[in-house]
């Protein structure tokens, strides 16, 4: 029986691929094999040995200790791109929210207090104070174009805007993915001069982090409007205080507001709800439940954020071995000798190593006991051992 602790909410439909009698689900246990989870920070959690995955139901995963991770031969996998459209949807709406004052014009009118009859005339009287501009003719500048970004890319073409992006570590795929009348901007500040809007889609990383800052926005046109649905930490947020109230940031829409946001001049705090649709809730939650499973299940793994693409057929029957290990020399010469000292014979194996940690699957023929695993454990540089029976 595998053990999921859910740190979050998580959608039914994909909890639901994870069938009764061979997976017990619930949101507090000593010792869970996996981990679902959405936002719930994990940096302080300790990690128990028997944990051999953690699965994020959604894109990032600044929440989750991928350092300390990879150290325990955890494998930790997101969902990116199952949430796509959800936060291109809110991402369009924000633009027109940071265009029309729809939000301040709708807390006005429904502060009138009049008889019904003086409404319209009110109405009429008072529009003049919540006009704004059309983003048909602008240009958007949008920053990282994976998942989110080159669908934004995509529908604001259609909407009539011109767009131009930047992402110097932009994939094959998602170059693909791109539509041809993306402008691609030579470097980042090329796209910071053009912009009228300004939408960010990158992940946070050490490298990424307050990288929008005064200096950044003192190259921006004056009054520009900035949607962030990435996150919070990516902006200096004192800086960005400071460039909100001289107006040279004219609107800033975000989905990470803090204290000293949500009452800032040309501030649209939305809640974290990029993601909250009952469509990419599902779709993270069943993907997520997936990776999880085959990986459990087979050892397979794909599209993890911290260990290398490693898979092998699954058969029934098959007896499997598979092992976390640092990216050293020698390890796996130390593991065939182990086995072919015990007389097993290795039928298919893989080795695939990604940074500092390296996975091999070994599908084996023979009796695997408990002392062979122990000294596998016990060889310099293995962090997990497991045997998997298919
Ligand atoms: N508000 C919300 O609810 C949600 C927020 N997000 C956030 O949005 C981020 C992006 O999500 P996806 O598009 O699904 O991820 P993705 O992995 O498909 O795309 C990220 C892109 O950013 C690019 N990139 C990385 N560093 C860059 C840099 N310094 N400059 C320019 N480009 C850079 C990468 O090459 C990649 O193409 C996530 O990491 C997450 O933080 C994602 C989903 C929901
Ligand atoms: O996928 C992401 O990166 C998100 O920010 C979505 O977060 P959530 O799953 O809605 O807590």
């Amino acid at each position: 029986m595998y053990k999921i602790q859910t740190l979050n909410k998580i959608a039914e439909k994909g909890l639901d691929l994870l069938p009764h009698g061979q997976y017990e689900i619930a949101s507090e246990f000593n010792e869970p094999d996996g981990i679902i989870v959405r936002s719930f920070k994990m940096h302080e959690m300790p990690f128990p040995i028997s944990l051999k995955a953690i699965a994020r139901a959604g894109a990032g995963v600044n929440n989750i200790p991928l350092e300390r991770c990879s150290e325990k031969g955890i494998v930790v996998f997101n969902t990116p791109g199952a949430n796509a459209n959800a936060v291109k949807e809110l991402v369009l709406c924000s633009m027109l929210l940071a265009s029309r004052d729809v939000v301040g014009g709708v807390a006005w009118t429904k502060s009138l207090e009049a008889p019904a009859d003086q409404i319209p005339a009110l109405v009429e009287q008072g529009k003049a104070n919540f006009a704004g501009c059309e983003i048909k003719g602008k240009t958007l500048g949008v920053v990282g174009l994976g998942a989110i970004g080159a669908l934004v890319a995509k529908d604001a073409l259609a909407l009539g805007m011109n767009v131009i992006g930047y992402d110097p570590y932009l994939s094959v795929d998602g170059a693909w993915e791109l539509s041809n009348d993306v402008q691609k901007a030579s470097g980042l500040e090329t796209l910071l001069k053009s912009a009228d809007y300004l939408t960010i889609h990158v992940p946070l990383l050490p490298s990424t982090k307050e990288m929008y800052n005064a200096e950044k926005f003192a190259m921006m046109k004056p009054g520009i409007k900035i949607m962030n649905f990435a996150r919070g930490e990516l902006f200096k947020e004192d800086d960005l205080l400071d460039a909100l109230e001289s107006g040279q940031i004219g609107a800033y829409v975000t989905d990470f507001p803090t204290t000293k946001l949500i009452h800032a001049k040309g501030v649209i705090p939305v809640p974290h709800l990029g993601a909250s649709t009952e469509e990419s809730e599902e779709n993270c939650a069943i993907w997520a439940s997936r990776q999880l499973k085959n990986f459990l299940e087979s050892g397979n793994i794909e599209n993890s954020v911290n260990f290398p693409t490693c898979k092998l057929p699954m058969r029934k029957g098959i007896k499997r071995l598979s092992i976390v290990n640092k990216n050293i020399p020698n390890i796996i010469g130390t593991v065939t000798s182990l086995l072919a000292k015990e007389g097993i014979n290795i039928d298919e194996m893989i080795n695939q190593s990604k940074g500092d940690v390296a996975y091999m699957l070994l599908d084996v023929q023979g009796e695997i006991s408990p002392s062979l695993i122990q000294a596998l454990e016990k060889t310099e540089g293995i962090r997990r051992v497991r045997l998997i029976l298919g």
